[in-house]
Formats: C-alpha cells, sequence, structure tokens
C-alpha cells in the first residue's frame, strides 16, 4: 500500500510520528511536507496530498493540521476525495467501511502519539465493504459532486 501525507506547521510534529508508524506498517510513504516547523498553509499540502490520490499515485491519504479540520475541509473540495476527521479508533474503520474515505485527517494539538498509531492502525488495515447500500450512498456523495462541477460550469458559461 502507498499513502501520501502532509502536514501544515501545527501538524508537522505529529508528521514525524506518522512516518514511522506507517514505516513500521510497511506502508510505502509519499511526503509532500511540511518539511520544516515554519508556517505553512494546510489548504497547499492539502491539494497535493490528494491530488496524488487522485492520480492513484497513491491509495490513500494522511493530513496532520492542528485540528485536522482545516485539512479536512480542503480535501473534501478537490473531486475524487473524501476526507474525515478521525479522533477515535471506530470512526477511523468505519470511514472506509461505509463511506470509502481516502483521506484521514488528524488533529495534532487534540491526539496524542499513541492514539494516532491506533487511528492510522485502523485507517490503513480498513477495507470498503461490498454491500451495496454503502456502495450507493458512495454514488450518490460522487453525483452530488458532479451537479456541483454542472452548476459551476453552467455559471462560467455566462462569462
Ligand atoms: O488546525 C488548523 C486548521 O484547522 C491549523 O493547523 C491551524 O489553524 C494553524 O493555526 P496557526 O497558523 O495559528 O498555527
Amino acid at each position: 500500500m502507498i499513502v501520501s501525507i502532509g502536514s501544515d506547521h501545527a501538524g508537522y510534529p505529529l508528521k514525524a510520528k506518522v512516518v514511522e508508524i506507517l514505516e513500521a506498517n510497511r506502508v510505502e510513504i509519499i511526503d509532500h511536507g511540511s518539511y520544516t516547523p515554519d508556517p505553512v498553509d494546510f489548504p497547499d499540502i492539502a491539494r497535493l496530498v490528494c491530488n496524488s490520490v487522485r492520480s492513484n499515485q497513491a491509495s490513500r491519504g494522511i493530513m496532520v493540521c492542528g485540528t485536522g479540520v482545516g485539512a479536512s475541509i480542503a480535501a473534501n473540495k478537490i473531486p475524487g476525495i473524501r476526507a474525515a476527521v478521525c479522533h477515535d479508533i471506530h470512526s477511523a474503520y468505519q470511514c472506509v467501511e461505509h463511506d470509502d474515505v481516502n483521506i484521514m485527517c488528524i488533529g495534532a494539538k487534540i491526539v496524542g502519539e499513541w492514539l494516532a498509531k491506533d487511528l492510522i492502525e485502523a485507517f490503513i488495515k480498513a477495507e470498503f465493504s461490498t454491500e451495496e447500500h454503502f456502495r450507493r450512498r458512495v454514488r450518490k456523495l460522487e453525483l452530488i459532486e458532479l451537479d456541483s462541477a454542472k452548476e459551476l460550469r453552467a455559471k462560467l458559461s455566462d462569462f
């Protein structure tokens, strides 16, 4: 499995631990930064992580910011991305099993490294369910995305 990771400055200290946890689980990592504790805007890193998942360079992504919230907002604006803030283990695996989440967002100010380990292991080991009702709901999410893109396209055609 290949996982893309990224953080802003607030998530930077925990990202080192994320690398360690993924390596211990024999996961290949694509690291999109931040590489220093200097301030960086989470949308810029989220774009890199999500684009590598969209283009199938990685099958999943993990983003770390202060709360996980900003990263998830940014990620969910990118077509094909289903991102979730996960600070409990149940959500970390059910978000994949039920909702086919491909980006997990963690808040470095919220969780410690031991909980981060459990969250990451739950997320990477989970698989999307084959049950039809979950698949139908994800197709409906894709339809919402498609409708929004069509609305935007219609608006832009006025220019
Ligand atoms: O959690 C975050 C977004 O949800 C960011 O990490 C947080 O807002 C960064 O704040 P600052 O630039 O003041 O360190």
